[in-house]
């Protein structure tokens, strides 16, 4: 599959790039490939060929067709580039490549170990893409001039001048943060910085997710669409990261990794004290369940002894009743947690005797290809909202429901259209007024001005994507408060609402523009979300990964799963400001 050899017997460009040509061309002969046949021929005959595999090996760079000033010239130590015969201004579509698609499969089973690696890349729906024409001659740069977006529906990619390309400069396009090779007159160091989440996990050109293209919505969320709606989309081609929630989840497979922390502990000189020390831990209320992952009595050598209470929920030393013998309790170091497997429990247990709560390991939930679909689509719908909003003078974030994907949840939830809201701290001059909290509290509305038979579809009253909503009384958006509706619900309705069983959010997905903040992530967790998606995180507020992760926090009573939304090519920052997103990450903004 690697192309050795390129036959072009005539080509357009304009005079400066002839003369820079001719006079390399004339001292330089080429080889030919013709039916097979090896021939040396001048370059007078127009007729050009790739130098073979490796790259930055010198060699004579081919002539080619691109009309739109572009040719191909050879660098110490880059190999073959593209270059500009002219001035060439921003934003100019100087090349559109078809791309050549291989199948996951096929390109591990073929392509991967070989040169082919160097020039592919992968495409959105998880296939490998070799780029035709000049697409697979850019090279790289840390500052390129050209930015490019994958066509899905045309299988091809689009390169565009970033800024203005003054003649004979190389047009370069920017990779991705993991390299393999140590590029030309730059800072960066192949191997150095390399960010997990930037990794293609192939070792060719990083995905190109558009990220760099500026705003186009299409290109960031497309790619999805080709093949079997219920085919599952391998875990490292998905659009999205799931964090990892349970702290349960993580391995703790030698001490140091296992999470310790301290109790009381009371030898038991005599056996039978130990149903008496039972009871009275029950009557003391010392049974509590944070201890539940761990044997109450552990026999050592005939020595018996009983753990009695954490210290962090009991600091000072229990004092046993007088007429119990017993000599005085000390303090020793437990596992926080039950063992998941045989090496922690012999860890856990070497502590101190601890319950084997052997489970699978996580295994993310498959994602068919129509379900990423349907969350491409409701990104772009959150974009959308947040643009929206920043173009009506409000801060540009947004939060989406779409409804559920599958027909269960749509039933079970009777969430029968999306809901949307942004974020109105500006119209209502109101601090609160996130995005989120406002969603949260139109799902409220909708749950209360419903009763539990009907579908859950937004009446017109409540336009909660509107550029500027009236704000309510915060007192409404609890469930548990006289409703703002008049109409009545159900009885059943009611006794939900009551006894707190119907949450807002249950068995929901939320879509958002940015990471939610910490409030905004307790709303969340107080509705019952079930997952969340956002594209930005918030490196100082943000309360599902950045600063914290509320709902991975101990001790809360539900936990909701987060995803953060791929965008690949480094450039997020820059994506969100031209797609008018960019928000100022602190507590005031
Ligand atoms: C997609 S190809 C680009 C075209 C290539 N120069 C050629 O002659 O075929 C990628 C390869 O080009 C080389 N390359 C690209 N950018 C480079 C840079 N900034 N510095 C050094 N080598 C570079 C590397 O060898 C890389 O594997």
């Amino acid at each position: 599959m690697t192309p050795s050899f390129l036959s072009v017997s005539s080509y357009t460009c304009n005079a400066a790039s002839d003369v820079a040509r001719g006079s390399r061309a004339a001292t330089n002969p080429v080889r030919m490939e013709k039916s097979g046949q090896l021939a040396e021929q001048n370059m007078a005959d127009k007729i050009f060929s790739l130098n073979d595999a490796d790259p930055s090996s010198p060699g004579t760079a081919p002539e080619h067709l691109n009309n739109s000033g572009l040719r191909i010239e050879h660098t110490e130590g880059k190999g073959r580039g593209v270059y500009a015969c002219r001035e060439i201004p921003a934003q100019t579509l100087i090349e559109v490549s078809p791309v050549l698609l291989f199948s996951a499969r096929e390109y591990v089973e073929h392509g991967k170990y070989t040169v082919l690696d160097h020039y592919t890349f992968k495409w959105r729906d998880g296939r490998m893409a070799l780029a035709l024409g000049l697409g697979s001659i850019f090279n790289h740069s840390e500052r390129p001039n050209v930015s490019y977006t994958c066509d899905s529906k045309t299988e091809s990619i689009r390169y565009i001048t970033s800024r203005t390309v003054l003649p004979n400069e190389e047009l370069c396009i920017f990779y991705g943060h993991k390299l393999w090779f140590n590029p030309v007159d730059a800072s960066y160091v192949a191997g150095s910085e390399i960010d997990e989440e930037m990794d293609d996990g192939w070792g060719g050109l990083a995905s190109l997710d558009g990220a760099d293209d500026g705003a186009a919505l299409d290109d960031l969320f497309d790619g999805y669409g080709s093949g079997s709606p219920e085919e599952i989309v391998p875990e490292d081609v998905l659009p999205f990261t799931r964090l990892k929630l349970t702290p349960e989840d993580e391995e703790e497979e030698d001490m140091d990794a296992v999470r310790k922390e301290e109790a009381w502990a009371v030898d038991l000189p005599d056996p039978r004290l130990a149903a008496v020390m039972l009871k009275w831990l029950k009557q003391s209320g010392f049974d509590s369940p944070s201890m539940a992952h761990l044997k109450r009595i552990r026999k050592l050598d005939d020595k018996m002894s009983m753990v009695l209470i954490l210290t962090r929920e009991h600091p000072d030393p229990p004092t046993f009743p007088h007429d119990i013998n017993l000599p005085p309790p000390y303090i020793l170091t437990v596992a926080k947690t039950s063992a998941l497997t045989m090496t922690s429990l012999k860890l856990k247990s070497s502590l101190w005797p601890t319950i084997y709560t052997p489970r699978k390991k996580f295994e993310p939930e498959p994602w068919p290809r129509s379900k990423v679909r349907w969350a491409c689509e409701a990104m772009k719908e959150v974009v959308k909202v947040a643009q929206s909003a920043g173009q009506n003078d409000e801060t540009p974030i947004a939060a989406y429901v779409p409804v559920p994907w599958d027909e269960g949840t749509r039933v079970a939830t009777r969430m029968l259209e999306p809901l949307s809201a942004h974020d109105a701290r500006r119209s209502a001059a109101h601090p609160l007024r996130h995005c989120i909290i406002n969603l949260v509290r139109a799902v409220g509305e909708l749950r209360a001005s419903s009763t539990s038979a009907d579908p859950i579809s937004p009446p017109s009253a409540i336009d909660v994507s509107s550029p500027a909503p009236a704000p309510l009384p915060l007192d409404q958006v609890d469930p548990s408060l006289p409703r703002p509706r008049s109409q009545t619900p159900s009885a059943q309705s009611q006794e939900e609402v009551r006894n707190g069983a119907h949450y807002l959010l249950t068995s929901l997905t939320l879509f958002t523009t940015h990471e939610p903040c910490v409030m905004c992530s307790m709303a969340l967790l107080h509705s019952r979300v079930k997952e969340v998606f956002y594209l930005f995180p918030m490196e100082k507020t943000g309360g599902c990964g950045s600063i914290t992760c509320v709902p991975r926090l101990e001790g809360v009573n539900h936990r909701f799963a987060v995803n953060k939304w791929k965008l690949e090519g480094g450039a997020v920052k820059e994506w969100m400001k031209r797609a008018g997103l960019a928000v100022e990450d602190s507590c005031d903004a």
